[in-house]
């Protein structure tokens, strides 16, 4: 269920299937730099098309390098030999880290005149450490705003003959990795020491590894120093191939181990080069069944049933630990993540964002300055959570949806920064608790034959009509007018409403046979065709989804409460035949009826219910007919149940 800028989604049972990953964002935006710098030209296959991508071959294009799409994700990159032809230029690299710090460093180095900016956020996250290196080795760079961050203006400059430059590791690896792909530029030998502890070495790995493609090999001392000899040059390989995007693959293993897989990841596995695939062996220390291949994993359930919490340095999988915490909702006992400052500085401080999302579902959370603790709440609770323009944010919350309440993802959009096809991805690998959408006019039997239906699966049963019968009884009790919309929808949010069984409690008080009277029925329809009205009780009837599933009944169930219901039945009967059960249904319950009445106001209510702008009672599309004029209930509700395994 979605709007613009939120994304309703439903509970979820079950996530089995195989998923094909995108391209990996880490490698997409290394190999088109390096293709752009390289002698001669290079196609690069499975790009990941993202924002963050496409901002990297913007700026190659601004610079004049030839970037032409010869298929979907396929990129040749004609190279510029370590010479930008466009010596001047301005850059706008949006939020993305992997285009804007590794641009910096290469456009310092290449004696042109160029401005970089990007987004907002981009400007807050620090550049100081790259900057500081970059002028060591001569670079003539200014901060155009704030000294230490983005924007910046690069200029021609007289580089000097350092042999040897410093800079730190410990805030970003970003600023190392753009320090090392940019040296080939300087045709000189050149050793960079890292100072500080280097966090996400993986992430140098995968540099490293690119940079050899492209055939500079870097001598290192550990990771204490790294040397590019002179005389390396950047080479076109001919054609590369990117890897699947491994923090990506994070959510899927994390959606197969909370639920039951198996959920199979095809584009990485044990032979990735991402140290993210070792998110694996984390999910796998919680319990998770994981077996691999070299360019597949796959994720099940933990035998024991239930996920356990784990203790445990995230250094080595900054990213894809954003998902564990998610993931420790699902597990028993308190899960501490730690040494993961770096998400302080990414596209939002994520160690407060996760924080202050995950206590909305219930979690008691306790953050410092590197690390995040999650308890996890006997009950996960549905609530809008937040994603602060962060793609990761948005994708591990949709686990959240595991708990009984499904989740709201507000501005779900922001995926796109790495992976805009998430939400679809993610429904097609992960089943919602069912729901069996019953609509259809007045007494048309559809509560009867819902309530069996419901009956004979073991699933709950929502009458929603009782909740527009019951908001018009209490504002009939309170002097509320049945046309008073504002008031009518701050009633419908503040009546405390309960189904226990066949017994309906209005705040507090059980509501007895006044709420099947007509009378009722008819108030009922008039609140009904207010469009506040039905908006603030959307919630309440979604609310009813848990699984093992739900038979819902009323007039919108299939087009507007649960839009993806696994079978959605239309069910009517003649305005006749639906008068006479009215009228027995009456004088079983001792109350005086008229059928000649009865059908008047059967009629007045098909034309109101019909013909009334919000959410009309209408045959929804997808939704098959069933007309009961002739079949007796038994007959009906074996026509639902034979029309639902058909489904199955
Ligand atoms: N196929 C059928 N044949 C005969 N009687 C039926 C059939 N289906 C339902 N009934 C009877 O019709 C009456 C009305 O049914 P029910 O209350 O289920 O209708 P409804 O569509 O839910 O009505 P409403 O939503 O307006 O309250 C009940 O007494 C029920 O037993
Ligand atoms: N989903 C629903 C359910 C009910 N209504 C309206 C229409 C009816 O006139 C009234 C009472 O419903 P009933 O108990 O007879 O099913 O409530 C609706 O608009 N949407």
């Amino acid at each position: 269920m979605t709007s613009d800028n939120f994304l309703d989604l439903p509970p979820l049972l079950s996530a089995r299937g195989t998923v094909t990953l995108p391209g990996s964002k880490s490698i997409s935006n290394r190999v088109l730099l390096l293709a752009a710098l390289s002698a001669g030209t290079t196609e690069v296959r499975d790009v990941l098309l993202s924002d963050d991508t496409e901002r990297m071959l913007d700026g190659l294009r601004k610079l004049g390098v030839g970037v032409e799409q010869v298929e979907s994700h396929v990129f040749r990159v004609t190279g510029c030999g370590g010479n930008f032809p466009n010596k001047e230029a301005e850059l706008f690299l949006g939020n993305a880290g992997t285009a804007f710090r590794p641009l910096t460093a290469a456009l310092a180095l290449s004696g042109g005149h160029y401005t970089l900016s990007g987004v907002a956020r981009m400007h807050e996250r620090p550049i100081g450490d790259l900057v500081d290196a970059l002028r060591a080795l001569g670079a003539n760079i200014d901060y155009l705003d704030n000294e230490g961050f983005p924007p910046l203006e690069i200029f021609p400059a007289t580089l000097s003959d350092a042999a040897r430059v410093s800079v730190r590791g410990d805030v970003s690896s970003q600023f190392l990795t753009a320090l090392l792909m940019a040296l080939p530029l300087l045709d000189r030998e050149v050793t960079v020491e890292v100072a500080g502890e280097l966090i996400s070495k993986p992430y140098i790995e995968i540099t490293l590894a690119m940079m050899k493609r492209f055939g500079v090999e870097v001598a290192r001392d550990g990771w204490r120093s790294f040397t590019v000899a002179a005389g390396s040059r950047y080479v076109s390989p001919g054609t590369v191939y990117v890897e699947g995007d491994a923090s990506s693959a994070s959510y899927f293993l994390a959606a197969g181990a909370i639920g039951g897989g198996p959920l199979r990841i095809e584009g990485v596995g044990s032979e990735s080069i991402q140290g993210d695939v070792r998110f694996a062996d984390a999910l796998a220390l919680m319990g998770a069944q994981i077996t691999m291949g070299p360019n597949w994993m796959e994720a099940r359930g933990p035998e024991s049933g239930k996920l356990k919490a784990i203790d445990l340095d995230c250094n080595h999988i900054p990213d894809a630990a954003m998902t564990l915490a998610v993931a420790a909702l699902f597990a028993e006992g308190t899960t501490t993540l730690r040494n993961i400052a770096s998400w302080r500085v990414k596209e939002t401080d994520r160690i407060a964002a996760m924080a202050t999302e995950l206590r909305k579902v219930g979690a008691t959370m306790e953050e410092g300055a590197d690390y995040i603790r999650v308890t996890p709440p006997a009950h996960i609770r549905h609530a809008a959570i937040d994603t602060y323009d962060d793609h990761r944010m948005a994708m591990c919350f949709s686990l959240a949806a595991f708990g009984t309440e499904g989740m709201c993802i507000n501005d779900p959009g922001c995926v796109a920064k790495t992976f805009p096809e998430y939400f679809s991805a993610f429904a097609g690998m992960t089943q919602a608790v069912p729901v069996i959408a019953i609509d259809g006019p007045s007494a048309s039997g559809k509560g009867t034959v819902a309530q069996r239906v419901a009956t004979a699966l073991g699933m709950h049963y929502l009458d929603s009509g009782a909740l527009y019968r019951l908001l018009g009884l209490a504002a009939q009790r309170r002097g509320v007018a049945l046309d008073a919309e504002a008031q009518l929808a701050k009633l419908a949010g503040q009546i405390d409403i309960r189904f226990e069984g066949e017994d309906i409690w209005l705040d507090g008080v059980k509501v007895g046979d006044e709420l099947r009277t007509e009378e009722a029925g008819s108030a009922a329809s008039k609140v009904a065709a207010l469009h506040q009205v039905r908006a603030a009780l959307l919630a309440k009837q979604r609310a009813f989804r848990r699984a093992p599933g739900l038979v819902a009944d009323g007039r919108d169930m299939a087009s507007v409460v649960f839009p993806d219901s696994v079978l959605k039945i239309f069910l009517t009967a003649s305005a006749e035949a639906r008068a006479e059960r009215r009228y027995k249904q009456l004088k079983e319950k001792g109350m005086s009826a008229n059928i000649a009445a009865l059908l008047q106001d059967i009629r007045a209510r098909d034309e109101r219910d019909t013909q009334r702008s919000a959410a009309p009672l209408q045959q929804a599309p997808g939704a098959s007919l069933l007309d009961t004029t002739a079949l007796n209930i038994e007959q009906a509700v074996a026509e639902v149940l034979a029309r639902y395994r058909a489904k199955k």
